[in-house]
């Protein structure tokens, strides 16, 4: 199994759900989170307003998937968080021990 960890626009979240679900991935974990990348110094615009960069606000979209559908994952969310512009977000794929589901105590792939 592998987590993945999509940081991405707020406004790209519900396609991104939407993409994912499509493609039958039924489980997510979304949380707000502030972070910046390369641009730091810099300014950028969220929601309309310029920041002057220490941490912007994004959103983080965790997935754990098959190590089968990481591609399909990782090819949705690019396709739909995409917009060509800096701060479009990043991408992160850890390899996932386990998973465990707590009703019935099902484990591994299982348990997705
Ligand atoms: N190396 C990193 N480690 C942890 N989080 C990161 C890292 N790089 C980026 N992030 C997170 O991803 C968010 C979006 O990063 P961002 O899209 O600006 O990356 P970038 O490398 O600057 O690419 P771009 O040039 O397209 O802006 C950041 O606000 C931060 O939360
Ligand atoms: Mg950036």
């Amino acid at each position: 199994m592998k987590k993945v960890e999509a940081i991405v626009r707020h406004f790209k979240l519900e396609d991104v759900k939407n993409a994912l679900t499509d493609q039958g991935i039924h489980g997510m974990t979304v949380s707000e989170v502030r972070g910046f990348g390369r641009q730091k110094g810099h300014t950028e615009i969220y929601r309309g307003t310029e920041y002057a960069i220490d941490f912007v606000p994004k959103v983080k979209i965790e997935v754990i998937c098959t190590d089968d559908n990481l591609e399909t994952v990782v090819d949705t969310i690019l396709q739909t968080a995409q917009t060509g512009q800096i701060g479009d977000g990043k991408i992160f794929v850890t390899n996932l021990d386990d998973s465990i589901r707590i009703r019935t105590g099902e484990r591994g792939e299982e348990a997705l």
